[in-house]
């Protein structure tokens, strides 16, 4: 009878649809885990091909590319660590995800996914085909029961493997980040492990994908309900586990990482998501406005933690609105980042564009159009040092703002990729505030402050008409942030919201601007993924929408 094990858990990085990079990856991880003497190497949930990997599955050439790489990858266990891995299987001519057991040069089994979410921003019942209750898989005459991700997040599939004999329960996950989600996959593994008594393996990928980042934090919770290992969230690691046989089933040791703070993991998400959008669609850079205000600091903040400052650019663009302090605070922000600033006055472009509408408008009275003409001014230069240069203009707008449409389209809305789109101002100024006091291990920005104190504490204004702040359009933002999170994250009525304190006639109004927003959300571009409920295929509501609340 097998009386141990060595398990390793291999949270490591893939990348979409690039099989051959994948599988060097898993191949590099199997390596270091066989030096330390492994006999198992567990990965995440389709890691051969990446995840999501959204509609290439229903390609035929990326199933058989798919299956080419499990093919060289089993090759390889002919001897060394076995290896249990995610991976799109084409089965009796249906596509299932699946768990695959590489062993002795071979796939040695397969279990299929059981529960295919599709919710919120998972589709994959339009993907895959659900497989039946697996029974455990016999590993070196221990017997693993495998459940795939959202398998865990039910009863049934573990208590059908115990009662089947499984020993070990083994997770390979795709488990994207949102706040408080460790704590809820951490709920879930002890409850499954409460309901069979035994211990669990839980692997999840670490890295940005399109709106997605998964934060890793992969772990083991022992039979008696105890943490037995955890590696570090946010950065691709190997770790060992050893398993012993003892009188009341498996016991496992393994390292213990330190957790990470909640303002932290919001924080590191923007930076892996922004890393990895950026350098997996391979820009040299990004460039930004640097306004003077928070939203562009912290923006600029994250993305010289996340690339390094030689590879930000930031440029101010004063208008005749732009004020001392904003200059001076924009120059201080990139000069405590070390980042490139050049100034690109903007006055040129809205004399020549008032010039060129003069006969068209005659003596209509200026409004939001010559505000937005300011906003689209600087759009367009960030777009022109794009297409001269290459690097990514990156959009700074925040989630209350997106709520709400007080941004310009295709001035201040243009760009590639908006990092803190799923932020709201008020967690904005939470997390540039944690960001001043404390450097996260591994970012590539400065010790110390990184936005002078002035940004953190003067009102928010977007300087398109003299003396104007956010609040002459908007209701506070901590008034305005509760009633948006009772009505997105929450989906409440007015009378629930009301109910949470609000003011009626308030809560009316912003209903009113986030349904009259959708259509400028949609030409929104991609952001990062931080609440339960970002925007995007997280909330789907029409743009065409007579509903009135009562
Ligand atoms: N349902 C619909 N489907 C498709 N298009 C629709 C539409 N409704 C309006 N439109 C179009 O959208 C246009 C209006 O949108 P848009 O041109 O963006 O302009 P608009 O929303 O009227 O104005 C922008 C607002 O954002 C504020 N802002 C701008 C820049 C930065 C900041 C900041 O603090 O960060 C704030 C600014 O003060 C102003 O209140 C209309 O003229 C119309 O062409
Ligand atoms: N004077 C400026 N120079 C450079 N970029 C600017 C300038 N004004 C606005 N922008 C860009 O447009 C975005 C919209 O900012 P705006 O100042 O209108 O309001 P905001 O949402 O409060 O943003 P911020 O807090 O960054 O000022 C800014 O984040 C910045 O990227
Ligand atoms: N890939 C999945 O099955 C993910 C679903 C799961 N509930 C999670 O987010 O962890």
């Amino acid at each position: 009878m097998t009386e141990s094990l060595r398990i390793a858990l291999a949270q490591i990085n893939p990348i979409v649809g690039d099989i051959a990079g994948n599988v060097a990856l898993i191949r590099a991880a199997r390596s270091r885990a066989a030096a330390q003497g492994a006999d198992l190497v567990v990965f995440g949930e389709l890691c051969v091909c990446g995840y999501p990997p959204e509609d290439l599955v229903q390609k035929g050439a990326f199933l058989d590319a798919c299956r080419a790489g499990v093919d060289e990858l089993a090759a390889d266990t002919a001897s060394g660590p076995a290896i249990l891995i995610g991976a799109p299987w084409r089965e009796a001519g249906q596509v299932h995800n699946a768990a695959l057991l590489l062993d002795d040069g071979a796939v040695a089994d397969v279990r299929l996914k059981r529960h295919l979410p599709n919710y919120g921003v998972f589709d994959e019942a339009r993907l895959f085909v659900p497989g039946p209750l697996p029974r455990p898989i016999v590993f070196r005459g221990v017997r693993l029961g495998v459940l795939v991700c959202e398998d865990m997040w039910y009863a049934d599939v573990a208590d059908a493997l115990a009662r089947d004999g499984a020993e070990i329960l083994v997770v390979p996950n795709g488990s994207p980040f949102e706040d408080d989600k460790p704590g809820m996959r951490l709920d879930h593994a002890a409850a499954r492990v409460a309901a069979t008594g035994l211990p669990l393996i839980y692997v999840n990928q670490v890295g940005g994908q399109d709106e997605l980042v998964f934060d890793g934090g992969s772990f083991v919770v022992g039979g008696d309900g105890g943490l037995a290992a955890s590696l570090p969230p946010w950065r691709a690691e190997i770790a060992l586990t050893e398993w012993r046989r003892g009188a009341e089933g498996w016991d496992c040791s393994g390292p213990l990482a330190a957790p990470c703070g909640r303002l932290e993991s919001l924080y590191l998400a923007m930076v892996v998501g922004l890393r990895d959008y950026v350098t997996k669609n391979r820009f040299p850079g990004i460039v930004l406005g640097l306004s003077g205000g928070i939203d562009s600091a912290l923006a600029a903040a994250v993305a010289v933690d996340a690339l390094g400052a030689d590879r930000v650019h930031c440029v101010m663009m004063p208008s005749p609105y732009t004020s001392v302090d904003s200059l001076e605070d924009a120059a201080q922000v990139a000069a405590l980042l070390g980042t490139r600033l050049d100034t690109v006055d903007i006055r040129p472009a809205m004399e020549a564009f008032t010039g060129m509408l003069a006969p068209l408008f005659g003596d209509a009275a200026p409004d939001t159009t010559e505000e937005n003409l300011q906003s689209r001014a600087r759009g367009l230069t960030l777009m022109a040092l794009s297409n001269k240069f290459g690097p990514m203009v990156l959009s700074t707008g925040n989630k209350s703002e997106m709520s709400c449409g007080y941004a310009t389209l295709y001035g201040d809305m243009c760009g590639g990729y908006a990092v803190l789109k799923d932020v709201y101002k008020t967690t904005v100024f939470a997390v540039s505030d944690w960001r001043n006091h404390h450097r996260p291990q591994g970012v590539l920005g400065p010790e110390g402050r990184v936005m002078p104190e002035r940004v953190l504490t003067k009102p928010p204004t977007a300087e398109l008409r003299p003396n104007q702040t956010d609040q002459d359009s908007l209701p506070p933002y901590e008034v305005l942030d509760g009633i948006l999170h009772c009505l997105i994250e929450g989906e409440m009525s007015v009378a629930e919201t009301c109910g949470k304190g609000y003011d009626e006639d308030v809560v009316r109004r912003v209903w009113r601007m986030l349904d009259r927003a959708e259509y400028k959300r949609r030409q929104a571009p991609p952001g990062v993924k931080i609440t339960a409920r970002s925007f995007g295929k997280e909330r789907r509501y029409p743009i065409t929408n007579a509903f009135t609340p009562r």
